[in-house]
């Protein structure tokens, strides 16, 4: 559904993405992670047909971005990064226009619009002006007008920053069902739990290269042992640890088995033990999500 082949963009000398090549099929959700700065908005854009690459092809849907933009057009629907819907129109206005204009009937797109608003928590809302609608709500708004698109590729760039839990819930179980329909969806994100809990297959980028593409069980496996031993504050260190990683005052230790409660009391003020996560391979490979990348 989208292949990359040595993708690169460039801003003047600078190479914001480079060497970019990987394949997902259809019904797929692709997690892409990076820290500031690792290219992802910039790939976002170019799948979208919103910039142009500098090198390298890309298809989406079967459709090169360049030659054939007109066609993708047609088969995506985005979030794009921080934007927010027309704030004089009501939510409902909103996502019916956003359905008439790519060619829905009139009947087909109210239906829509209602079953997406409901979908959001919106259809309360539906007759207010966007412009009184909170952060959140705005944020949703796009969502579900995207959602109603049923489109064959959906591209939600950060789509939850900025939301509450519950918002976010929303956000994350209209995914599972954008792939249940068979959509294939890319997801930007900073959360890296979120990446592991709805993709199929994550994207690693940083410094605009492809880290790593895989699902995030494999990539959880890379991390070295079985457990982290998170301690706050000073601490006695872990002997056996296979890897440490200093994240602000924490300190992490990884290792196969968990230690002994009384050596845990020995180790710091605060101590945690738990399962290896998609973090910590964040951790290890890329560094904190978050930070620019040098
Ligand atoms: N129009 C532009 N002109 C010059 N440099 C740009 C432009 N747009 C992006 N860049 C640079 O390209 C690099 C990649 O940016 P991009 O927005 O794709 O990163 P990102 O992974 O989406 O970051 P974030 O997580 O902060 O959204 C950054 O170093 C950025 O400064």
């Amino acid at each position: 559904m989208i292949a990359c082949e040595n993708l690169g963009r460039r801003y003047g000398e600078f190479w914001a993405l480079r060497g970019v090549t990987f394949e997902v099929g259809r019904g797929v959700v692709l997690g892409v992670l990076g820290p500031n700065g690792a290219g992802k908005t910039t790939l976002v854009r170019i799948l979208t047909t919103e910039l142009m690459p500098s090198e390298g092809r890309a298809s989406v849907a079967g459709f090169d971005v360049v030659g054939e933009a007109e066609k993708i057009r047609r088969v995506v629907a985005a979030v794009p990064q921080e934007s927010r819907p027309i704030d004089f129109l009501t939510p409902y206005e909103f996502v019916l226009s956003y359905l008439l204009l790519r060619g829905l009937s009139l009947r087909e797109a109210r239906r829509r619009a209602r079953e997406a608003l409901e979908e959001f928590g919106l259809w309360e809302v539906r007759d207010r002006e966007v412009d009184t609608l909170s952060g959140g709500m705005k944020r949703r708004v796009l969502i579900a007008a995207v959602f109603a698109a049923d489109a064959d590729v959906v591209f939600l760039d950060e789509p939850t920053t900025g939301l509450d839990v519950y918002s976010r819930r929303l956000v994350w179980n209209s995914v599972a069902e954008m792939k249940r329909r068979g959509s294939t969806v890319v997801l930007t994100t900073h959360y890296v739990e979120e990446a592991a809990a709805l993709s199929d297959v994550v994207l690693v980028l940083s410094g605009g290269r492809v880290v790593d593409l895989a699902p995030p069980e494999r990539l959880v496996e890379k991390v070295p042992g079985r457990y982290v031993v998170e301690v706050y504050g000073a601490d006695g260190g872990v002997a056996e640890a296979k890897s440490v990683v200093d994240i602000g005052g924490r300190r992490l230790y990884y290792v196969d088995s968990a230690p002994a409660s009384a050596e845990l009391t020995k180790l710091g003020t605060r101590v945690v033990v738990r399962q290896k996560s998609l973090e910590d391979y964040v951790l290890l490979t890329v560094g904190e999500l978050g930070h620019e990348d040098s």
